[in-house]
Formats: C-alpha cells, structure tokens, sequence
C-alpha cells in the first residue's frame, strides 16, 4: 500500500520574502515526522529528532486518495470544484440496527471486533532532498521558525503552521510550542478543506489534531467568508462523541482555544437540564459539542440548525458505533442538507474494520488517512509498562491497595470494573476512592471527576465510562480488575495513563481459570510483564522506610519523656535495639503482624503447591483424584484455583496455610505423589474462552507459542526470570522512581 508524507506538501505559490523563505529552507530540512512512542518526553525530544511524518492511504482502487504533492498543490477552492455529491449519502435511509442504550452509557454490545488491518504500510521517511517542500505559515508577526538548544529547527514548531498569532498564544500559556506528530500530519489536510480519518495511540493529541485546523479555518482559512455570524446563527461545527465526561472534556478545549479566536461553543449532553442547552442554541453559536442521543433530541425539538455546517468530527467513532449510535449518528449527520459542503473527520487510538466500512459511508470518497500506528505491532501505548497479575475475584480488594501503594508512584490512580456494582462495591471497600458509573446521577458524576482532577481524592473506580479519550493529570497506574472483553478496551483504558509522552503503570488482574490474556496480547501486541502480587513483607518494606523517615523527622524534645519506658523495654524483651526498633516502626506503620498471600490467587494466608505425579495431566479433574487418594474429601474442598501447569507435568492450587502441613505429610502415604511449596509460579495453562476449553492448541496448552522468558521480567529488581513469574517489586514505594518508569517529572 502507498505511504506517503504530508509534510512536505502545500508549497504556497505566493511570493516569498526573505523571512518566509528563511523558514521554508530550515522547516525542508527537518520536513519529515514520525512517532517516536518510546521517547519519555516527546515534547522536549521532538525538537532534536529528526522526525517523518506520513499518510496512508488505501490502494488507489479504494475509496481513498492518496495524498500526493499534486493534489495537495490544488488549492481548496480547486478542490471544491470536484467534489461529488457523496454516493453514500444516498444511503443514508438504510438504517442500521442499533441497540438501545442510554446515552453517555457503557453498554456493550456483542460485536466482537479485530482490529483493523492498519489503513497504510510503513511509513516513507521523506528526505532532505525531496523536491516537495513544507508549506509554511503566513505569519507576518512571527519572529521564524522555533529552534530548539541545539539551534536546529523544530519542523513541528507551532510558528512553522498558519496558527494565528491569538491562538499560539494560548497555546503557549498552555506549555504547547510545538505540535505532536498526529497533530502536524494533519493540520494542512485538514484546513485546506479533506476529510480525514486519524489515527495516533492514546495521549498523543488527537484532541488538538481537530481544534486547532478547525479554528484556524474558520477564522482564516478557506470556510471564514461562508460562516455565519451574529446572533441565531446555526452552528458551523458539530462533534460528537461517546460519554458525557469526554464530551465536557473536549468542550473545555473548543472553550479556551475557541475562546481566543473569538468562538463560542456549547455541551449537549444526557442527564442535565435541556433548557440552558436550548437557550445557548437559540442564542447561536459557532461549534456544537456532543453525545449522540441528546444531540438528537435537540435536532428532533426543532434547537439544532445543521445547514451551515462546515465542520462535523466523531470523535472515538468506533466507540460511539459500538455502543449502539449508529442510527442517532447518521440521523444526525444524514440532516446537514449538502454533506459535500462539509468536511468530516474521524479520529480515534482504535479503528476496526467494521468501523472503516461505517466510516466510508459519512466520509468523502477522497478522504485522507493519518493513520500513526498502521502495521506497527504495538497497538497500545508504548510509554506504558503493562503488567498481568493472577488474582481470584475474592482476593481483589486485599491485593488492590498494595498494587496501588507499590505502583502509583503517589499519583492517580484507575481502576476499571466489568459492572458498576462491582465499581461501586470496590469503591466503598478501598480507603478515600469514589465511583464513575452510568448509574450515578449526572451532577454527581461531574463533582466526582472534578475531585479526581483536582486531587481531592486519588483513587477513581470507574466502568468503561472512564475508559475512552479521559485526559487526566498525574494517572499514574490504571488497574483492570479483569480482562476487558475487547482489545479495543484495553488499549483505551492503558491509555489513561502515559500521555504525552509521559510513562504509567497499567496492571491488569486475571484468573488462570477463567481468563484469556493471550488474546489481548497478541491483538494488542503488548508484551505482558508476568509479576504476582505484592507480597505483604514486600509492602511492609516500604511502609518500614516510610516510617523511618517519619520516625527521623520527630522533635528530640519527645527522648526524656520516652527514654525509660524504652530502656525498661529493652532489658525485659530479650530483643536487641535493632529488633525493638523494628517493631516500633511496624507499629507506626501500622502493622502489627504480617500475613502471607498465596502467588495463585493472591489470597492472604494460602499457600500455592504444585502437584506431580510423573505422569501428564490432561484436566484439573485427574489432579483431583490423585488427591482424593491420600486426602479426605474435606480437606480436598478447601482447594482453591487448581489450574494445571503449561507443560502438562502439574497442577497448581492454593491451600489454607493452617492446611498445608495435611497435605505435605498426606503425599508420603501415596505413591509417586509430590507436593511442594512454590517460590514462583510456573507457566500455567491458560483457557481458550473462545473454544470454551482449555488450551489453545491440539495439545490445549495455549502457552507454547509463547518463548521462554514470557513470564520472565520485573524491571523493579527481584525479577526470579527463568520462566516464572516475578513480584516486580524491588521493596520500595514508588519502586519504579529514577529508571524509566519512574514518577514523571
Ligand atoms: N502539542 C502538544 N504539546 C504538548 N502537549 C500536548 C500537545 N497536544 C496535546 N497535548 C496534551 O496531550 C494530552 C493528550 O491529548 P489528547 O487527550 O488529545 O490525546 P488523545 O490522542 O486524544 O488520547 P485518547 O486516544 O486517549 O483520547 C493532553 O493533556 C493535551 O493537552
């Protein structure tokens, strides 16, 4: 498939003085953007890497142009000049079935979608000696193009893109003086009047990507003479997306950058009162934000006038479509009365197939693909560690405070939930955390996510509500409390951590037995980081070193008022001073003993065996029996989360502690059984869900494909690698803090 660059295209025809060509010469030079995933700051590296930007395109038989220095150099009123009346929306009668769903709402439906073959191969690094050449800004205020320390220019730099002078200012205020890759390869496209399909990874600036181009046209680009102004006016942009909070979250951006152009924007959204909405669209206003269902209402009440649109965006399109907006979404879009007239873009982190053919029904047929993960394996965020942890359902919210303190790094922290019961019943089980559901009255759900920005509390349980497009300062560590039933889910809710360019922590809980990670896996093509869970002595290090430094910080004047209980301590206990300390800090730590938490299901006072018998294991039932020959029935129920071992050699479980010395002594009554504590989980068997038995292969064990080492890998320290499974943790808090994982600065 062709992969063309962008950047270097639009060559103004306008004459050029000497600044501008100035300009031109050093943004040719570094013309090329590509995504750097890995970088920790892409910010700050973008300006010293040389960077490629590219676009894909689908074959030239498909509904996709290419992008090519031709048509780019065909200005867009040329452009106009062919545009067709979209044969697609002839269509728009033909209804999709849609389910029902509330709107803002996380429902799933049973589509299970792959994710899409990417849009374009590899991207073409464009060189210096590229006859095309990067069109520059029209900047007259301008003092030239950014240069970073070194003194190379900054292709991406915002002076290097016709961003008026009002909006870099805001954008300066704001930390921004350079684009994002996304953002760079489609500003052009997107102002010189394409539809556009976009795709970036999570936290790379999709938002943006829209805002800025639309602002820009509208107030100096090609659609400013054609909009209307004045009060009553209809709405000149529509963008909907899929839940209430997004919808805020992007109205904030049309808001301030808006806002400094002279724009005036508006929130429609479910579960807050119709009639201020109404009044701000009777007022008019230039851009409307949305979610599909009340957008419609408004629409069906008569409050919405969409013939002078000339922007509409869905925004997370696959998102809004899963969840049952097909028919609202092309409702709304089927009543702009000449959709050749309006440009439509499409931007998400995730795009499957199914939602492409949708897609190609709202979109011109010569729209244009930025698609920055395309063929790249890696679907998720690369700027996230992302960990599995075995874990029963029973043993979640002992283990989930000992993640938090081992991971978080003291920042935020996401917890996603399956159901909102279980979000609500997390929420009230772990210490200063709230819930986001669909099921929390709308003014509440606003008090609860401003209090998580603002860092009133620091722990969010949410449904799949939270999981798409949420922009939230310092989310340090997202943890799945199972296995999303998509990939598209999972890559969404990793991404609430390490955006732009910043690193996190995602960790996501399973149970051997009943979970399929392998599938995420490979679909999402993350490498999972294998750890069990924190082990309570590893959690109470940290807390010990907390506590010494709580200890150190106490005023000397409390010594003559403690000293002689201490020394009468000292000579009683039979401990030494080293000892007695240890328990003081324990104390103030908070611990007055230390349980021990099984590597299987992370269940306090458990312990994992394995069971052997020189012989294979074909179902859990055959290690049953074997115990059943040297236990009593009773003591065989107190088994928990026997799952059998890759190889086929075992089965592990977990016992009571109390338990464990029955079944140690009961092996030496049977013959050829081993029974023996595990220091490291060995490579379990994992269950095909999709075959509704285990294994993924002919011989059922789904692991083999994986290589050794798979389960290999604490970066924090106390990796045991050879094939099992480490805690990850190196015994202190914010563990990961001076290494690439550490704490943003
Ligand atoms: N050019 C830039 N320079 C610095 N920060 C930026 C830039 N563009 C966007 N950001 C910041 O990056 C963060 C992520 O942006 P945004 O929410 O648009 O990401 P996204 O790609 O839409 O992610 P998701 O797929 O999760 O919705 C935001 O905090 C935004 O303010």
């Amino acid at each position: 498939m062709p992969s063309l660059a962008i950047a270097e295209s639009f060559f103004s025809e306008e004459p050029k003085d000497k600044k501008q060509k100035k300009k031109e010469k050093m943004a040719t030079k570094n013309a090329t953007l590509l995504e750097n995933p890995n970088s920790k700051s892409i910010e700050k590296k973008k300006s010293k890497e040389k960077t490629h930007k590219k676009i894909n395109s689908n074959p030239p038989d498909s509904e996709e142009e290419e992008l090519n220095s031709d048509d780019s150099q065909q200005s867009w009123l040329e452009k106009k000049k062919h545009k067709k009346k979209s044969s697609e929306q002839k269509d728009k009668k033909k209804k999709r079935k849609a389910v029902e769903v509330a709107d803002g709402e996380e429902e799933k439906s049973e589509t299970s979608s792959e994710l899409v073959e990417p849009l374009g191969s590899k991207p073409v690094a464009v060189n210096g000696s590229s006859k095309k050449k990067p069109r520059l800004v029209e900047n007259t205020d301008d003092e030239g193009g950014e240069a970073d320390a070194d003194g190379k220019a900054n292709p991406n730099a915002v002076s290097n893109f016709r961003i008026s002078k009002a909006l870099r200012e805001q954008l300066k205020s704001k930390g921004i003086e350079s684009l994002f890759p996304i953002q760079a390869m489609t500003f052009d496209t997107i102002v010189d009047g394409s539809d556009m399909v976009g795709r970036a990874r999570t936290g790379q600036g999709k938002t943006l990507a829209f805002v800025l181009p639309i602002l820009e046209s509208l107030t100096n680009g090609p659609t400013k003479a054609s909009r209307k102004t004045g009060y009553g006016r209809a709405p000149s942009v529509l963008v909907l997306l899929p839940t209430r909070e997004l919808a805020k979250q992007v109205h904030e951006d049309f808001e301030v950058y808006g806002g400094a152009v002279g724009l005036t924007s508006c929130c429609l959204y479910g579960g807050a009162p119709y009639q201020s909405q109404e009044i701000k669209l009777r007022r008019g206003v230039d851009i409307v934000i949305g979610t599909p269902g009340r957008v419609k209402d408004h629409i069906e009440r008569g409050n919405i006038d969409l013939t002078e649109l000339k922007f509409r965006v869905l925004d997370e399109a696959d998102e809004m479509l899963r969840m049952g907006f097909v028919e609202d979404v092309e409702l709304i879009l089927g009543n702009v009365k000449d959709a050749s007239k309006v440009q439509t873009l499409l931007f998400s982190a995730t795009l499957p197939d199914w939602v492409k053919q949708i897609a190609s029904r709202f979109l011109k047929p010569d729209k244009k693909t930025a698609d920055l993960v395309g063929n790249e394996k890696m679907k998720a965020s690369a700027n996230v560690r992302h960990i599995v942890l075995p874990c029963s359902g029973s043993a979640r919210s002992q283990v989930i405070p000992d993640i938090i303190r081992c991971y978080s790094s003291g920042g935020r922290t996401i917890i996603f939930t399956e159901t909102k019961d279980s979000a609500s019943e997390l929420a009230g089980l772990l210490p200063g955390a709230r819930a986001l559901h669909g099921d929390i009255q709308q003014s509440q759900r606003e008090v609860t996510l401003s209090g998580f920005r603002s860092g009133k509390f620091m722990i969010l349980v949410a449904t799949n509500v939270a999981a798409r497009g949420l922009d939230i300062n310092d989310v340090q560590l997202i943890i799945q409390c199972e296995p999303p039933r998509d990939v598209e889910a999972y890559i969404h809710r990793s991404g609430r951590t390490g955006r732009a360019g910043n690193t996190g922590v995602a960790v996501m809980l399973y149970d051997p037995r009943r979970s399929n990670i392998s599938k995420i896996e490979r679909e999402s093509g993350v490498k999972f980081e294998h750890i069990s869970a924190p082990q309570p002595a590893d959690v109470a290090k940290a807390a010990g070193l907390e506590a010494a430094e709580t200890i150190a910080r106490v005023s000397d004047s409390v010594i003559p008022a403690f000293k002689s209980a201490a020394e009468e301590l000292l000579s009683t206990s039979g401990l030494s001073a080293a000892e007695l300390l240890a328990k003081a800090l324990a104390k103030a730590a908070g611990y007055t003993e230390i349980k021990s938490r099984s590597l299987l299901t992370s269940m306090e006072n458990y312990a994992t065996v394995l069971l052997e018998t020189g012989q294979t294991f074909y179902s859990p039932s055959f290690a049953y029996s074997v115990l059943r020959r040297f236990l009593p029935e009773e003591k065989v129920e107190t088994v928990k989360g026997l799952t059998l071992t890759a190889d086929g050699n075992g089965a592990v479980f977990d016992v009571p502690s109390e338990d464990l010395d029955t079944f140690i002594a009961g092996q030496e009554s049977a013959a050829n059984v081993s029974i023996e504590v595990v220091k490291a989980l060995p490579r379990l068997q994992e269950r095909d869900l999709s075959r509704g038995r285990f294994g993924g292969g002919g011989g059922g064990f789904s692991d083999r494909r994986s290589g050794g080492g798979r389960f290999s890998g604490g970066r924090g320290g106390v990796s045991r690698g050879n094939g099992r499974f480490s805690n990850g943790f190196n015994g202190r808090r914010g563990a990961s803090n001076g290494n690439k994982w550490g704490r943003r600065s």
